[in-house]
């Protein structure tokens, strides 16, 4: 029986060899460590879901914490909380980011900021034609604008703080809606997605200053949050966020933590969150070079993979459109 052979040469070995080492001297910005202990990391949304949770993490991690949220019994709760698991007391103030002087004052007198993470984040899932501008303009106001106005407050000070304590970190929590657009997303994902605009310049214009930026991209994430959004959002969308699954947000916190150590700039949560990464790479920063590789490699079956994930939604869409039909023919 003639065997079938499939003879390779060493040669074809030569491309990703020769790839990799490319990638080893272009990947920019290069890595970088940024510390957290005995630094003063800065929370908005730090009272409740994923930013509470990140708020114990960089308190264990012998962090200066300062949480900043409306609701100021939850900021006392919180203050509570970790005081009690860590014995670290964390600074506490309240003020609606959508408030550019009220945000300005908290950051002036919490003091000069190593870490900023802009968690805080609303998000009402529905149909653009059913959604009230009010609660469009909401989301933006919050999600998108209440982050500039943490950032160009804070970054002066984050800027002058750097000498002798390495490495500042702006961390931005966004979605993955923030990578796709999701039905029920409208005013939400783009909010997030007008996150990434801003990181990407942002950390063209503050590399130079050591700061580094992380945009951390949760699927849905079992939190307060999440429980008030399920009240109300459509099918569809609950439908195709499940392609996602659902994580915890220590699972999150964790994450986002190790992504702004390192100061990775696009930082997945889960396995299908790793995916969506590579197939939204895009023009983003890449400091990794063997990230860079899977990047390169993968491009075209990504991409490929992203089309069934389409194929698969738009059947769903199809299919509870019929099922609707069907049932108000039956009514
Ligand atoms: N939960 C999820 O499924 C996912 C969440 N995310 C993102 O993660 C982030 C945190 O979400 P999650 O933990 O679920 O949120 P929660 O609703 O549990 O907590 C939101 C936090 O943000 C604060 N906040 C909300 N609005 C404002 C405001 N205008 N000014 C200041 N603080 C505000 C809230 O405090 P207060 O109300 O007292 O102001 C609270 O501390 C958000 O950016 C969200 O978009 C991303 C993907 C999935
Ligand atoms: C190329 C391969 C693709 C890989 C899979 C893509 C799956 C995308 C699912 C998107 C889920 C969006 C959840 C938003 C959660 C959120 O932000 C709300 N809960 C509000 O906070």
């Amino acid at each position: 029986m003639a065997g079938v052979y499939i003879s390779f040469s060493p040669l074809i070995l030569i491309i990703p060899l020769s790839l990799l080492l490319i990638l080893y001297f272009i990947v920019r910005p290069k890595p970088v460590r940024v510390p957290i202990k005995n630094r003063h990391v800065f929370i908005t949304g730090g009272s409740s879901g994923i930013g509470l949770v990140l708020a114990h993490l960089c308190a264990n991690h012998g962090a200066d914490v300062t949480l900043l949220a409306r609701n100021v019994a939850k900021l006392e709760e919180a203050k509570q909380s970790i005081k009690l698991a860590t014995g670290r007391d964390v600074s506490v103030f309240s003020a609606d980011v959508k408030e550019y002087d009220a945000v300005k004052r908290v950051v002036e007198e919490a003091g000069p900021i190593d870490v900023l993470v802009c968690n805080h984040g609303v998000f009402v899932a529905q149909e653009m034609e059913e959604e009230e501008l009010d609660e469009i303009r909401f989301m933006i106001d919050v999600n998108l604008m209440g982050t500039f106005h943490l950032i160009k407050a804070a970054l002066p000070g984050m800027k002058k703080n750097r000498a002798g304590r390495g490495p500042g970190s702006i961390a931005i929590m966004s979605s993955q809606a923030g990578q796709v657009g999701i039905y029920g997303y409208t005013a939400y994902s783009a909010s997030k997605f007008g996150l990434r605009g801003l990181a990407e310049s942002l950390q063209q214009e503050i590399i130079a200053d050591d700061i580094h930026v992380s945009l951390i991209f949760p699927p849905d994430t079992e939190t307060p949050g999440l429980l008030e959004e399920t009240k109300r959002r459509p099918q569809l969308t609950s439908i195709i966020a499940a392609s996602s699954g659902a994580m915890k947000p220590d699972e999150v916190a964790k994450k986002s933590l190790k992504g702004i150590q390192s100061g990775t700039f696009i930082v997945p949560c889960n396995f299908e969150g790793f995916l969506l990464s590579v197939a939204t790479a895009g023009l983003s920063p890449q400091r990794s070079y063997l990230m860079a590789f899977v990047e390169v490699m993968t491009a075209g079956i990504m991409r490929l993979a992203g089309l069934f994930f389409q194929w698969n939604w738009y059947g769903s869409i199809q299919k509870w459109h019929a099922t609707k039909r069907t049932s108000s023919l039956a009514s």
